[in-house]
């Protein structure tokens, strides 16, 4: 294929995607009536909710209460048991071909707990994937080129695209896992506990770097999270999952204000706490 071919098709590509706008929907994501049932085992009952576009939106909730699965549900990996998912403006039960599909599936990038990285790839070879997946006509150098752009994109060091998982630090690894969910430039980003594992510092620069992408890339960021720092250095809104749905979504200062016990423990017990007052300790110009 010579290169103004490959041009050619690159340019169409981009044009179908940009066929649907994301910033022309209020909401990336709108779920409503959700229910996902194991057996008896109940995990969502008509949970409802709404991610508003270019927002960070944490979610969380104790263990088990389905963080992951209604993750896996938006992402179409999950078939809910009932319930409408609707991605910018389309609801993932319409989708007719392989080719919509497609089309949808790559304005998000996943980066799934631990970052889920191919052990026997490269991390080039690792972002290259999902390029390869949905522009299988790119040559080599074109495909050396993003990756080592997105390389550089998550701050990790240029020598660090030929090395493999087994040789990275825990930070790297989840850097490099953050890099191949934004290797084909996703409106969308989901990420399932980004700093699970990293220690306090690691985890701080990650919480960074995250809000800095979304900014500078007006990323929509549904972020599950357990921890507390990440939630108030990150995320616009949260939303609480407890008793089999979404039981409440707002600000931080918004769910404080609210009576239900597990936000109170949650927000209010000795590690929210701490989590407040780090928080009020940083100056207004460094939140950002
Ligand atoms: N494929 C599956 N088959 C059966 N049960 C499942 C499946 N996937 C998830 N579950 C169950 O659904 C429930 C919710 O799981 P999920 O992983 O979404 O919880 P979570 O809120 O993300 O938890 P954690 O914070 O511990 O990661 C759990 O009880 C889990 O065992």
């Amino acid at each position: 294929m010579s290169a103004g071919e490959q041009e050619e098709e690159i340019r169409q590509e981009i044009a179908a995607a940009e066929a649907v706008r994301p910033e022309q929907f209020e909401y990336a994501i709108r779920v409503r009536g959700l229910v996902n049932r194991f057996g008896d085992a109940v995990v969502h009952d008509g949970l409802d909710l709404d991610v508003r576009s270019g927002e960070i939106l944490g979610v969380v909730g104790g263990s088990g209460t389905g963080k992951s699965v209604l993750m896996r549900s938006i992402v179409g990996l999950q078939i809910p048991t009932a319930g409408e998912i609707e991605v910018y403006g389309t609801s993932l039960d319409t989708i007719a071909n392989e080719e919509e599909s497609r089309d949808l599936r790559r304005r998000w990038g996943v980066m799934f707990q631990g970052g889920a990285l191919f052990s026997t790839l490269s991390v080039a070879e690792n972002i290259q994937v999902p390029l390869r997946e949905y522009y299988p006509r790119i040559d080599q150098q074109l495909l050396d080129e993003i990756a080592a752009y997105k390389v550089a994109m998550v701050g990790l060091p240029p020598d660090a695209g030929p090395k493999y998982p087994a040789e990275l630090s825990g930070g790297m690894v989840k850097r490099a896992g953050l890099a191949r969910a934004l290797a084909l430039d996703p409106a969308l980003l989901f990420l399932d506990e980004p700093t699970a594992g990293l220690d306090p510092i690691g985890a701080a620069k990650f919480d960074a770097l995250i809000r800095e992408l979304a900014d500078t890339m007006g990323l929509t960021v549904f972020l599950i999270t357990h921890d507390l720092d990440t939630l108030y250095a990150t995320c616009d809104r949260v939303a609480v999952l407890a008793e089999k749905t979404v039981i409440a979504v707002g600000t931080i200062p918004e769910l404080l204000a609210t009576e239900h016990p597990w936000i109170q423990d949650y927000f209010n017990g000795p590690r929210g706490r701490a989590a407040t007052e780090s928080h009020e300790r940083v100056p207004r110009d460094r939140k950002s």
